[in-house]
């Protein structure tokens, strides 16, 4: 295994609110340091569609299907260490799902396998700004959860900042440094930030506030985020499925995946779509047309015999 160090930078934020945005900008910021980077993802559902958004030639490894949770902190950490052994990476991004606890992640890293070639390790959360305006309308269990990912971060990229108005920022703001005084925090767009921001703070040591950690990690247990995957045989009507999209419940928090529709049936689209904001992006490979649908209490089979007839 390498002797020289590693750092770990662990990208936590709520579904939808910006992670593999900052990846990507990370990455191609790594490139040109001349820095070899690695990547390491968790997505719920067993879609990786943020896997396909990366350059190609970035080592990765995924755990797809799953919760960074106690039942697969193991795996992560065996991923970390064969991320390592393989590819000896100047620093590795962690990119948790959106319903990942920082802290479970954190503790994935705090492994005795790792503990000396690790520099640093940092939670940096991106936070949706309008999603944190509104986020009484979450559950209990995840509106804790997203003021866990603010707490428990080291910095703390405050995005989608355009999308709420001016004079409700000053508060909400106020609002995001109470919850976290000490961490170093942006307020941006499409996390367009000077990145050099996030390295030129000290870096939390890996056995940072540790015990703590220990203790907060199963504050998120039993969340009820729930995903289903479905896979259309080829295109759709595209004024349908708006008309569906609009008429689903809050608690759908995300959904992404590939699909196309009937009036440009040769297109592949990424569609993606984040607290009422839907995205189509023209897609280069025609994928299979399978959406991963993420959120609490989705009546899957009624949406289901709904998608079908779109
Ligand atoms: N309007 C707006 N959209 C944004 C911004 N940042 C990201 N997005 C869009 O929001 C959607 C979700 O962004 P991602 O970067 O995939 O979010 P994520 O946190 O990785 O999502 P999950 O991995 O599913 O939790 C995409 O369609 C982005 O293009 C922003 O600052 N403003």
């Amino acid at each position: 295994m390498k002797t020289t160090s590693t750092e770990i930078y662990i990208l936590s934020g709520f579904l939808g609110s910006g992670k593999t945005t900052l990846l990507t900008r990370l990455l191609a910021r790594e490139k040109e340091r001349g820095r070899k980077a690695a990547v390491l993802m968790n997505e719920l559902g067993n879609l990786s569609v943020d896997s396909r958004i990366l350059p190609q030639d970035t080592p990765l490894k995924e755990l797809l299907n799953g919760c960074i949770c106690c039942t697969i902190q193991a795996q992560l950490t065996q991923q970390l260490t064969s991320l390592c052994q393989q590819y000896a990476p100047d620093v590795i991004y962690i990119e948790a799902t959106g319903a990942a606890h920082p802290v479970e992640v954190l503790e994935a890293c705090v492994t005795p396998l790792l503990a000396k070639q690790l520099k640093t390790c940092k939670i940096v959360t991106t936070v949706d700004l309008p999603r944190w305006r509104d986020r009484d309308r979450l559950s209990i269990r995840l509106k804790r959860l997203l003021e866990e990912q603010v707490r428990f971060s080291d910095f703390l990229v405050i995005n989608k900042a355009s999308e709420v108005a001016e004079e409700e920022k000053a508060a909400l703001l106020s609002d995001l440094a109470q919850c976290n005084e000490q961490a170093e925090r942006v307020v941006t767009d499409f996390a367009r930030f000077d990145l050099s921001l996030l390295y030129d703070q000290t870096g939390r040591q890996i056995s940072f506030r540790q015990t703590e950690a220990h203790q907060q990690a199963h504050a998120a247990d039993h969340l009820h985020v729930r995903t289903f995957a479905y896979t259309w045989d080829g295109p759709i009507d595209r004024a349908k499925f708006a008309e569906w999209l609009r008429a689903t419940p809050d608690t759908l928090y995300r959904a992404k995946g590939y699909m196309r529709f009937l009036d440009n049936p040769r297109q592949t689209f990424l569609f993606q779509y984040a607290y009422g904001m839907p995205i189509f992006t023209e897609e280069p490979f025609p994928y299979p047309f399978t959406v991963v649908f993420i959120g609490e209490a989705l009546p899957e089979a009624e949406w289901k015999e709904q998608l079908a007839k779109l």
